[in-house]
């Protein structure tokens, strides 16, 4: 059975699934043999002229995968030096280090030639603490060095939980894993430091990998049976209302821009709700979208009456924070999905509660903070460095009853339910003004025709992400939605 490429396993998550893997007799060398092979052929592959394996070879496992690979690597004809520490006696990894005796030197003795390639075996899953001084110094000359890295699992010093850091850290060009994806190998800055990733079959059968930890990359299986179909026969209402509001006249474009994008994506009907000032420049600018001017509370409580209005998605340039609050508690009662981005989240900063109590009961909410309004409304989840975006993302999700899309180069996607979805598609081309409003009306126009909740905003970010690479090289967010429809 072919591996899982979807499926997010953290170290923890991993280190039950070799025990359950020992358990049902697989023999535990075996794979550390077959994990070593798969560094040894991704080096000589992407190296072919080095010179020089430099490995580096730690305590554990990751060690043990190391000397597997040194060993290789010396078959192969290579010049092959070992640094760091002899292993944990009585495990796997002095067995891989009996294959291949000889000195292991100590890291200050390593003098960079040209023609090196390290070998990162120090630390893997088990790395539990910041890297100690003489680790931090062989970086520093590997940096200064050039010298290109493959790393083991993961790049020395990265948390494969969290995809942060934790004290100095190695910079790899490659990284060889194995058996299913870590969420640090995704997450940021981890992603980057991975350079190009390489996850490996060493033989732990798929029934092992599926984990009861529902965190996926964002890929089509997770959305794909929900997208709603586009018969001819669809009468427009069937396709959905999408309500998006305007802000003033000033910076009525963000609304633009979510309206045409939950056009785009097939909701029937889409009207720009405008403040009494934006309803001149929107009737400018809109042709198939409609406008309806709504004044106040009393208009819209008036207007929600229409059941046909399907979907909801209210912040973009947004401004008046006391309004976007008064509104959004009457669009919960209205009963459909919204999505709140933008100026509606900072209008809940402090009233986080408030928020939760509105849309209690079956999920339809959707938040889309970037960094700075997750940290204005989840303060103190931002700052606990013991958690992972994802952790975060989740935490968030539970609390307000809500999808919570926590964007960024590495956007988390979680569901109160605990589903989580990292999103690594999306080109660096997206972080764009504006970018952020055309999100909000792809999940808008998604979730008006009538898609669940958690899979709009998975599909959404990946849509939004996909448009983006189509729209290529110098994208403004205008560009984004006529993509959508292709896809
Ligand atoms: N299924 C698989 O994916 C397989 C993976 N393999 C490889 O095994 C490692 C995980 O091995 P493990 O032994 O659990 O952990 P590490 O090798 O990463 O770490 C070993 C010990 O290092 C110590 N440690 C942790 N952090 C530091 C630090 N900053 N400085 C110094 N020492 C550190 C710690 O021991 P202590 O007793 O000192 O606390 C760790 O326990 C995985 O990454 C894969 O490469 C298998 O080969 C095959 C199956
Ligand atoms: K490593």
């Amino acid at each position: 059975m072919a591996i899982d490429r979807t499926v997010l396993v953290s170290p923890d998550a991993m280190g039950q699934i070799d025990k359950a893997a020992a358990d049902s007799g697989i023999d535990s060398f075996g794979l550390m043999r077959s994990a070593g092979a798969h560094v040894a052929a991704v080096v000589l592959a992407r190296f072919p002229q080095a010179q020089r394996a430099v490995v580096l070879c730690g305590p554990g496992n990751n060690g043990g995968d190391g000397h597997v690979a040194a060993k290789l690597l010396e078959r192969s004809g290579m010049e092959v030096q070992r640094f760091g520490m002899e292993p944990k006696p009585g495990g796997d990894a002095a067995r891989a280090r009996a294959l291949f005796p000889g000195d292991i030197c100590p890291f200050a003795d390593w003098r960079p030639r040209a023609g090196d390639v390290i070998v990162d075996a120090l630390f893997g899953a088990g790395l539990d603490r910041p890297v100690s001084g003489d680790v931090e110094a062989l970086i520093e000359r590997a940096g200064r060095a050039k010298t290109p890295v493959v790393a083991v699992d993961l790049p020395s010093g990265l948390s494969g939980r969290t995809g942060e850091p934790t004290g100095a850290c190695f910079r790899a060009l490659h990284t060889v894993t194995f058996a299913a994806l870590k969420p640090g190998h995704l997450l940021m800055p981890g992603r980057e430091l991975c350079g190009e990733m390489h996850l490996c079959d060493i033989g732990i059968p798929a029934r092992l990998i599926a984990s009861d930890d529902t965190v996926w990359r964002n890929h089509r299986g997770l959305y794909a049976a929900h997208m709603p179909g586009s018969a001819a026969s669809q009468h427009k209402y069937t396709r959905g209302h999408l309500v998006v509001f305007s802000g003033p006249l000033i910076s009525s474009g963000a609304a633009r821009l979510s309206a045409m994008a939950g056009l785009r994506c097939g909701a029937g009907l889409v009207t720009v709700a405008a403040q009494p000032s934006a309803v001149m420049v929107q009737a400018t600018h809109l042709t198939a979208i409609m406008q309806r001017a709504i004044r106040d509370v009393a208009e819209l409580t008036d207007w929600l009456g229409d059941s046909r209005l399907s979907g909801f998605v209210i912040g973009p340039g947004f401004g008046d924070l006391e309004k976007a609050r008064a509104y959004t508690s009457l669009l919960a009662e209205a009963g459909q999905p919204v999505v709140l981005d933008a100026d509606g989240l900072t209008a809940f900063a402090g009233k986080t509660e408030e928020l939760a109590e509105l849309f209690a009961g079956e999920t339809r909410l959707v938040l889309t903070p970037h960094e700075g309004e997750f940290r204005r409304l989840f303060a103190d989840l931002a700052d606990d460095v013991t958690l992972s975006k994802i952790d975060r993302a989740r935490a968030a999700a539970r609390a307000q009853n809500a999808v919570v899309v926590y964007k960024g180069a590495d956007s988390v996607i979680a569901a109160p339910d605990g589903r989580a979805a990292v999103n690594a598609d999306a080109p660096a081309s997206l972080a764009t003004a504006g970018s952020g409003d055309v999100l909000a009306g792809i999940i808008g126009g998604l979730l008006a025709r009538g898609m669940p909740v958690f899979e709009a905003a998975c599909a959404g970010v990946a849509m939004h992400g996909e448009a983006a690479r189509r729209a290529g090289r110098g994208l403004t967010a205008e560009d984004l939605p006529a993509h959508i429809p292709a896809l």
